[in-house]
């Protein structure tokens, strides 16, 4: 194996197929019908069947997103050292980063996050008796010139389509259009681009390990390269997402499935790497202020259907994950699930 460090090698039970199957019937939603409740029904079936769908028709120009792609090859094929310069540290989890390890094991992957919100607040640690709270601050490179605009735009975008999204899902709850709303007023949310490089070990390695997206909504941009994989529901097989061109794909989160008391499941995916190609993709993550308390909403529970989830801070949890995914740890970090009621 050589040339490839062992912290990137997944366990066997963890190891990606070479030969795979392309998924089939994976829910495509145009968002310019204009009859809003069949696109309600069709997003409360996808969330409930598969926790995953991709859209069509979304408004966002494609120019943006354009131009957003060409920002970040341009950004990761400038030298290491560059690319350092805009390092994230203990201190501040955005910028450049080219160690993150998903549930102990190294992703084959760069990556470049940035904060959305303006200021965005989080608290300065994971102790729940630290009230002190910090600013977050963008690092931008110096090149490309148009980085931090294509990045500002494009987030935008990002966040208006969000709130059509979780309106939409929350009509497909039966419950008010804006009950999500309030939980994203001064949000979280995080614009990443991610860089796969050309790996010679692909049945050995991931570019992303499996995991669920931790907060509200994810609106994902992959290439036309190809390897994310979602776990089936239905059979729990690894399926590969086949790269529609301008589409998005949405993925519903495990706050989602904490307020919606089970009833919207996250779905598990991962990300292959190539042999030969390298691949880019655009996660937009939609995340909650830090201040939200995640729990199953009182119109979703009752007698009969008794919370599934103990309340957490969305602020705390999320600095709690940041700081493990910095590092190799020896325990699994903080998940959701470890605020499941037991039965
Ligand atoms: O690159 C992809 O296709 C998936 C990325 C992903 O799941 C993530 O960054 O959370
Ligand atoms: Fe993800």
């Amino acid at each position: 194996m050589g040339e490839v460090d062992q912290s990137f090698i997944q366990a066997v039970e963890h190891r990606p197929k070479l030969t795979f199957t392309e998924a089939q019937g994976i829910p495509l939603i145009d968002l310019s019908i204009s009859d809003t409740q069949l696109v309600v029904s069709q997003i409360g079936h996808a969330c409930e069947n598969w926790g995953f769908f991709q859209v069509i028709n979304h408004g966002v120009p494609v120019k943006l997103r354009e131009k957003l792609e060409s920002a970040s090859r341009s950004f990761f094929a400038q030298p290491k050292e560059e690319k350092l310069k805009v390092k994230r540290d203990e201190l501040n989890p955005f910028g450049y980063y080219d160690t993150e390890h998903t549930k102990n094991v190294r992703d084959w992957k760069e990556v470049f996050d940035c904060t959305v919100e303006n200021p965005t607040i989080l608290p300065a640690s994971p102790d729940p008796d630290d009230k002190e709270l910090i600013t977050l601050v963008n690092y931008w490179p110096e090149n490309p010139k148009n980085f931090r605009e294509a990045c500002e735009e494009y987030a935008q975008e990002m966040t208006r389509l969000s709130f059509k999204l979780i309106e939409l899902l929350a009509l497909s709850l039966s419950l008010e259009a804006n009950r999500f709303n309030e939980f994203f007023k001064e949000s979280t949310s995080r614009l990443r681009l991610n860089y796969y490089p050309p790996c010679p070990v692909p049945d050995l390695v991931l570019g992303v390990g499996q995991h669920k997206d931790a907060g509200g909504l994810t609106i994902l941009y992959q290439d036309s390269v190809g390897g994310l994989e979602v776990r089936q529901k239905s059979d729990g097989e690894w399926i590969r997402v086949k790269p529609t061109p301008n589409a998005y794909i949405i993925n519903v989160g495990d706050a989602i499935q904490v307020w919606s008391n089970d009833k919207y499941e996250s779905a598990e995916h991962r990300a292959m790497v190539n042999p030969a190609k390298e691949r880019y993709s655009i996660p937009f993550f939609f995340d909650p202020a830090h201040s939200t308390t995640v729990k199953p909403l009182h119109e979703l529970t009752s007698d009969e259907n008794p919370p599934k989830f103990k309340a957490y801070n969305w602020g705390k949890f999320t600095m709690n994950r940041k700081q493990s995914n910095f590092k190799k740890l020896d325990v699994e970090n903080i998940q959701t699930y470890h605020f499941r009621v037991s039965e």
